[in-house]
């Protein structure tokens, strides 16, 4: 005999109902865990003491966020020693790390377009503190804000300044760095993660960074090598030659250069693999870069005043 067809509808729909409400409850559930695993992650034991007496090589540190950070290791208490090509700017920043309570502190002039300079910077430093602890990687040459114009030597002159010069003063500082248990700290940005329109020799070298000191860090896991690596992912900062080079143009905040460096040296000091500065301008957009590049491609296009660019 023939069932009314009216009553096991009505059961299959109430099922379909408490599958989907079942579902949705998983779906919530395990995005708060994510959530709350990604925050925690972001969670920090630092104190500042871990700075004390530490020997620290600092270079662009003539201005920007090198200098912040020049200012904070200085309060902590580490030695300091900084470098950048204007010896008027290095005197003034060592002076003031002197008064902020710098263990010591001592510059040395030069450009990091010669690796002969950038093997000397870490001889010097390691003379003068007596060993490394923390190498902070952070200088960059001058490149533009624009369309790319086709120039491969200036790719070249780039590469030298903000890639090779960074591996010669790893490779050369890498036995005191065993020694100490030491750390490197590599400043890079989003552009160095994703694509970014009108700095495209600038972005180059930042994601050349992230495959060299990636890869590296990769082998000291097998080598068993106790140097940490931390990768510094920031966004936009408020540092006078980023504002000058893009502030008519893009339209997003720039976050505070003093904060940034304090969270760049908390990050190494606790030896994260990497630091992403400001969190929600640096990280959120790169969930989507493997699963919707198209809509992170997009996202990132709409921050430019394009038309400003043009007429640059
Ligand atoms: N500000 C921002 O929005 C962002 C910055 N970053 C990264 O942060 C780091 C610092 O940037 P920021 O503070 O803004 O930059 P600044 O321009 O303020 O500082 C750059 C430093 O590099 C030095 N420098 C420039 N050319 C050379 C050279 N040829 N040899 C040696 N030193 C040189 C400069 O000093 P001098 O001219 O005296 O040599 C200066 O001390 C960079 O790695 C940058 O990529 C990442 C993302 C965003
Ligand atoms: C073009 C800037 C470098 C300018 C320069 O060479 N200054 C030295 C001088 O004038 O003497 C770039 C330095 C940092 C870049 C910014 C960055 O890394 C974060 C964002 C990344 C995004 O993809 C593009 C916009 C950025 C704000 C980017 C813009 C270019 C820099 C300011």
């Amino acid at each position: 005999m023939c069932m009314p067809s009216s009553h096991p509808r009505r059961l299959r729909a109430k099922d379909t109902t408490d599958t989907m409400g079942l579902l949705l409850k998983l779906i919530v559930a395990s995005l708060g865990i994510f959530l709350a695993l990604y925050f925690y992650t972001g969670q920090d034991d630092f104190n500042p003491e871990m700075l004390r007496g530490k020997r620290v090589i600092v270079t662009g540190a003539s201005s920007g966020i090198g200098e912040q950070m020049a200012y904070h290791l200085a309060r902590m208490g580490a030695h300091v020693f900084i470098t950048a090509r204007t010896e008027e700017k290095l005197k003034k920043v060592v002076s003031k790390c002197l008064e902020l309570g710098a263990a010591t502190a001592h510059y040395i002039p030069g450009s990091m377009d010669d690796m002969a300079f950038a093997e000397r910077v870490v001889k010097e430093a390691v003379k003068s503190m007596g060993g490394l602890d923390f190498l902070i990687l952070n200088h960059i040459g001058y490149t533009y804000f624009n369309y790319f114009d086709g120039n491969v030597d200036h790719i070249r002159k780039l590469l030298e300044i903000n890639l090779l010069s960074y591996v010669t003063m790893t490779v050369t500082a890498l036995p005191m760095l065993k020694e100490s248990g030491g750390s490197i700290i590599v400043v890079s940005s989003v552009a160095g993660k994703y694509g970014s329109p009108f700095s495209v020799p600038y972005s180059t070298t930042k994601f050349a960074l992230d495959g060299f000191f990636s890869s590296l860090r990769q082998e000291f896991h097998f080598q068993k090598t106790n140097v940490s690596i931390t990768l510094c992912v920031l966004s936009y900062i408020d540092t006078d030659s980023a504002k000058n080079a893009v502030a008519s143009v893009i339209n997003a905040p720039a976050a505070p250069k003093e904060e940034c460096a304090l969270a760049l040296i908390k990050g190494g000091a606790l030896r994260q693999r990497e630091v992403y500065y400001q969190y929600q301008a640096a990280k959120i957009p790169l969930l989507l870069r493997d699963w919707a590049p198209d809509f992170l491609d997009y996202i990132v296009r709409k921050n430019y005043n394009v038309e400003k660019i043009d007429k640059q």
